[in-house]
């Protein structure tokens, strides 16, 4: 399928963006930097990345979300919802009214383990109403009733009875479904979603994916999608951006960053991928070799140097800049400048 066009305006900009934690007796971790992304509305854009590279500090920022010792240290969160004003929501106090508003209201999140969101002790159903009376200002009679349409829109069998059942009554397929209902009840701009189907089996991930891309089309709401799973993001992205110990390595159009994957991180998280014509082959996978280095010892220049077949002079003294590949597809690579400079030479 082509790439579908964008819309003009982006519903959020996050420009420039540095997260730091603090911690009483070390220096400042910075977490997240530099990150620039763009999501449109009716979208989705995938954050994939190895664990720890900075995916939820990034995705949580969004909705200030992060623990108290976290720190937005420069740049802006732009959101620009189609019926209101644009705020920087990098400018609100966490536990602003303001944030309150959009918390929920604009912008919804699922995660992983859906008891992060889900209370044990009260039903299903009387969670999803109380969200719904709470933002639509409903009666609890007909709160009851759009729950019920909701569970049922999710693909949850015998709504009506279900939504009388606790979260542990439910299989992890089926509680995964009432969060998302719980998250559309405001029908939100934004959802994101911070690895929803990671702990599901194969059928009900492909099953749940489904569902979103769904209710996407029927919503019109932007998806920040985050994953380290390269199959969810060819699933389910339109844009990609591809982190590595808090930067953005490269980003782009998914098919453009599938096609021509620039950054040697990016490269090596393709490979290590399994697919049908490897296993013909009898090709082994081939994992990255050696870790992640920490980000309290984050080094000078490009953070992949230590891993990277390719590391040459540069690459361990200067954070290379972002260099066009294509279109909207940069990549931050030494590499990438040097052949473009090999290019310009006259042969
Ligand atoms: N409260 C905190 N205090 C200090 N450091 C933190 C805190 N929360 C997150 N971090 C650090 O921020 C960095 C990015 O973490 P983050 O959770 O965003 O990674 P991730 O890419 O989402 O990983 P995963 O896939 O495992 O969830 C990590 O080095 C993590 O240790």
């Amino acid at each position: 399928m082509p790439p579908t066009p964008m819309a003009d305006k982006p519903l959020l900009k996050i420009e420039d963006v540095e997260i730091a934690f603090s911690s009483p007796d070390e220096a400042d971790i910075v977490a997240v930097r530099q990150v620039d992304l763009s999501l449109y509305p009716g979208k989705t854009l995938c954050l994939v990345g190895e664990s720890g590279c900075g995916k939820s500090v990034t995705a949580r920022a969004v909705l200030r979300l992060n623990d108290q010792n976290s720190l937005i240290r420069c740049g802006r969160i732009r959101f620009s919802p189609s019926d209101g004003e644009t705020v920087d929501i990098a400018a609100l106090k966490p536990d602003s009214l303001a944030m309150r508003k959009i918390r929920g209201n604009q912008i919804s999140m699922i995660f992983q383990e859906p008891m992060s969101s889900l209370s044990p002790v009260h039903t299903v159903g009387d969670q999803i109403d109380e969200m719904i009376m709470l933002h639509e200002g409903l009666k609890p009679k007909d709160a009851r009733e759009r729950t019920v349409a909701l569970l049922d829109q999710v693909g949850v069998p015998g709504p009506r009875e279900r939504a009388n059942s606790y979260p542990f009554q439910l299989s992890g397929g089926l509680r995964q479904r009432a969060m998302i209902a719980m998250a559309l009840a405001c029908k939100p701009n934004l959802l994101i979603a911070d690895e929803p189907t990671t702990a599901l089996d194969v059928t009900t991930q492909a099953q749940i994916l489904d569902l979103l891309k769904e209710l996407q089309e029927e919503y019109g709401m932007a998806m920040l999608f985050i994953t380290h799973d390269l199959g969810v993001v060819a699933e389910i992205a339109d844009e990609v951006a591809v982190m590595y110990l808090g930067d953005v390595v490269e980003q782009g159009n998914v098919f453009d960053v599938f096609r021509a994957p620039s950054h040697p991180y990016t490269q090596a998280l393709m490979r290590s991928i399994p697919t049908i014509a490897r296993k013909k082959e009898r090709q082994r996978l081939s994992p990255i070799k050696g870790t992640v280095p920490s980000a309290k010892d984050r080094p000078e220049g490009c953070a992949f140097t230590s891993r990277c077949p390719y590391a040459f002079e540069p690459c361990a003294g200067m954070m290379p800049g972002r260099t066009s590949v294509s279109g909207n597809h940069v990549a931050r690579c030494h590499l990438l400048t040097e052949n473009a400079r090999k290019a310009e030479v006259p042969a």
